[in-house]
């Protein structure tokens, strides 16, 4: 199977999990509380709430919550990603064709192209589009008018927005890492939509193995299913669940295989730090984006790194887990 034809079938896999309501949506309580507030606020006054913008470490439910807004508000919901617009014309296609009440989701929203943000911002304001016509001296903007619609915009990168778009977003909810118990009834939701009986010790190991994080508590379901159906005798029990992890390379604090290559070439290669990113990514052969925001926010929680102005740093805590010395100077910046 090539490698697009697996993220498919990861992609539906996920899909077939995702909570559709706003009740269904497990923990993140405070932004939960919030959103729900603004979204009963809009259908009580018949229209569309502000902008929402939503941010976060990967995995943590910034589209599930873009689709269930729209569940919620009852309107139909448009997918678009930063990447996919090039062109402030592509972004202007979309927008005029989007009717009333509509959801635009626009995912990894930092990454729009500078001329489609400043159009977007016009268009979030005042509803508006200026479109050019003709080229040159006698090019003109003639201005078309929008229907009323909500855009959710999901980063994972909040610091890089422009203030004036941020501006435009009137509610900003930020998804943290989840607790083990929040992940156990993620895990428990799951297993009964598999149509499996995830048991009480296994949905605790697991819980507490996927770095607080629903995507891959889903993922690690998923491969304790494989080795119970393949392995073992059908029972999703605390045997299953921990010769999975074993298989798959997870550890003790539910660090994967990048994670580790992150820390122990933090300490292996670059006596602990400080080290820039970029360097710190090539070593590990991965682009500096992906350490930044898929390994390192949670590295960064569990105290594992510490990010200086001079660059990342392993913690005492990072030694022990990989079961190394630190310098005899004691030179790290942790003392
Ligand atoms: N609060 C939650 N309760 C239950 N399941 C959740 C929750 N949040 C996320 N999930 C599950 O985790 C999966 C990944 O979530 P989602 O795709 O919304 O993450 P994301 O933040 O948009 O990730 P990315 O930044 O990579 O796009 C979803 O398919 C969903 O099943």
């Amino acid at each position: 199977m090539t490698g697009s034809g697996a993220d498919d079938l990861e992609r539906a896999a996920e899909a077939a999990l995702r909570p559709r309501r706003l009740e269904e949506f497990v923990g993140q309580r405070v932004v939960r509380d919030q959103l729900s507030l603004v979204l009963d606020a809009a259908l009580g006054r018949g229209s569309s709430p502000d902008h929402v913008l939503l941010s976060g470490p990967p995995g943590l439910g910034k589209t599930t919550l873009a689709m269930i807004i729209a569940a919620e508000l009852g309107a139909s919901l448009r997918v678009t990603s930063g990447p996919a617009i090039q062109h402030a014309g592509d972004l202007a296609a979309v927008l005029s064709s989007l009717d009333e009440g509509e959801v635009l989701f626009i995912d990894e929203i930092h990454r729009l192209a500078r001329p489609a943000e400043e159009l977007l911002y016009v268009a979030m304001e005042d509803f508006r589009v200026d479109v050019v016509v003709g080229k040159g001296a006698g090019a003109s903007a003639i201005p078309l008018t929008l229907p009323r619609f909500t855009v959710v915009g999901a980063t994972t990168r909040a610091g890089l927005l422009p203030a004036p778009l941020r501006d435009r977003f009137g509610f900003t909810g930020h998804l943290d890492f989840y607790s083990s118990d929040e992940l156990e009834r993620v895990l428990v939701r799951s297993a009964g939509l598999l149509g499996s009986e995830l048991q009480a010790e296994a949905a605790s190991e697991l819980a507490s193995r996927s770095r607080g994080t629903p995507r891959i508590a889903n993922r690690l379901l998923r491969r304790v299913r494989d080795w119970a159906q393949v392995r073992g005798d059908g029972s999703m029990d605390l045997r299953a669940a921990r010769a999975a992890l074993e298989v798959y390379e997870v550890d003790a604090l539910g660090l994967d295989r990048l994670d580790r290559a992150v820390l122990r070439a933090l300490c292996t290669r670059f006596g602990g730090g400080p080290v820039g990113l970029t360097t710190l990514a090539v070593t590990v052969g991965e682009e500096p984006e992906t350490v930044e925001t898929v390994a390192e926010p949670f590295l960064v929680r569990e105290g594992l790194i510490g990010r200086t102005s001079r660059g990342r740093v392993a913690t005492p805590a990072a030694w022990a887990h990989l079961g190394l010395t630190p310098p005899a100077d004691g030179a790290t910046l942790f003392g």
